[in-house]
């Protein structure tokens, strides 16, 4: 039994979270939100849990030093400082940091590595996203997780190699790009498709949520998994032993 300290308590994934911890016979040690410090709520728990505002994360990762707990990161629309931040922790602490904690994309992620390293580059990749019509970040996490795996599988920078959001007079595809496009609308727990468009071909690797509480679930696999383990950085990968 863990206690499972929960940053963004009152948010979707806050409510998914508390109802897996109490599925998964844990402990929820309490919750904070905007506004709230977590140093208190470290304290008292075993592990966090971050679904929040990537605004939080710098006080989240310290709140964490500083009880010297492991914390797990869900929160995503992070950026190349907010990853700086987390490896720099990941010296102190166990930290886990995923766009999506679900099975199925940890899964899906090494498939879509698989595929882009055997096709060729006159295979055009593109990954397509929705979400719900109050998501506030695009490209969504996973939708960046699964054109890293992309990248990785090719060999190349996700960053120097992506085309995003086209609208107007953009020009010709560059080749070797990854594609986003994103989706918003209704209520629309997650969607991902990562196509591969060949000549006069195309394969389509995709993943559909049916509710948050698959992300919920593998959150809390995650935290408790933490828990005693080194100081690091960790992905679901670890968690799911598919490294
Ligand atoms: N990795 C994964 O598998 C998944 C990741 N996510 C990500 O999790 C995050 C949260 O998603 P969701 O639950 O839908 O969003 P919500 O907006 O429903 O919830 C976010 C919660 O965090 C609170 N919050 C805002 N700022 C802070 C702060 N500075 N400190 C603490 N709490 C704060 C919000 O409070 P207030 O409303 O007052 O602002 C709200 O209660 C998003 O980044 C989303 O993309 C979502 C699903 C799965
Ligand atoms: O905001 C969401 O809802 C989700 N966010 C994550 C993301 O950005 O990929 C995971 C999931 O798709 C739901």
């Amino acid at each position: 039994m863990a206690r499972i300290g929960i940053i963004g308590s009152k948010g979707r994934m806050g409510q998914a979270l508390a109802q897996a911890v109490a599925d998964a016979g844990h402990e929820i040690a309490g919750g904070v939100d905007r506004g709230e410090s977590a140093g208190p709520l470290a304290s008292e728990a075993d592990v966090l849990v971050d679904f929040s505002r990537p605004e939080a994360l710098d006080a989240n990762l310290g709140a964490a030093r500083v009880a010297g707990i492991p914390l797990v990161i869900g929160t995503t629309g992070l950026s190349a400082e907010h990853h700086a931040m987390i490896d720099d922790a990941a010296r102190a602490i166990p930290v886990l940091q995923t766009g999506n904690t679900s099975l199925g994309v940890t899964l899906l992620a090494h498939l879509v590595r698989e595929a882009a390293g055997r096709l060729g580059t006159d295979w055009d990749i593109e990954i397509v996203e929705m979400h719900h019509r109050m998501k506030v970040d695009a490209p969504s996490g996973t939708a960046l997780l699964l054109g890293e795996a992309a990248a990785a599988g090719r060999g190349i920078e996700l960053g120097e190699n992506t085309e995003s959001g086209r609208d107007g007079h953009t020009g010709a595809r560059a080749e070797g790009a990854i594609g986003f496009a994103a989706l918003r609308g209704g209520t629309v727990a997650g969607e991902h498709s990562v196509i591969f468009a060949g000549n006069e071909e195309r394969i389509t690797l995709a993943h559909s949520a049916e509710n948050r509480m698959i992300f919920a679930r593998g959150a809390v696999k995650a935290a408790h998994w933490l828990i005693g383990r080194d100081a690091g950085r960790y992905t679901m990968n670890d968690v799911l032993g598919l490294t």
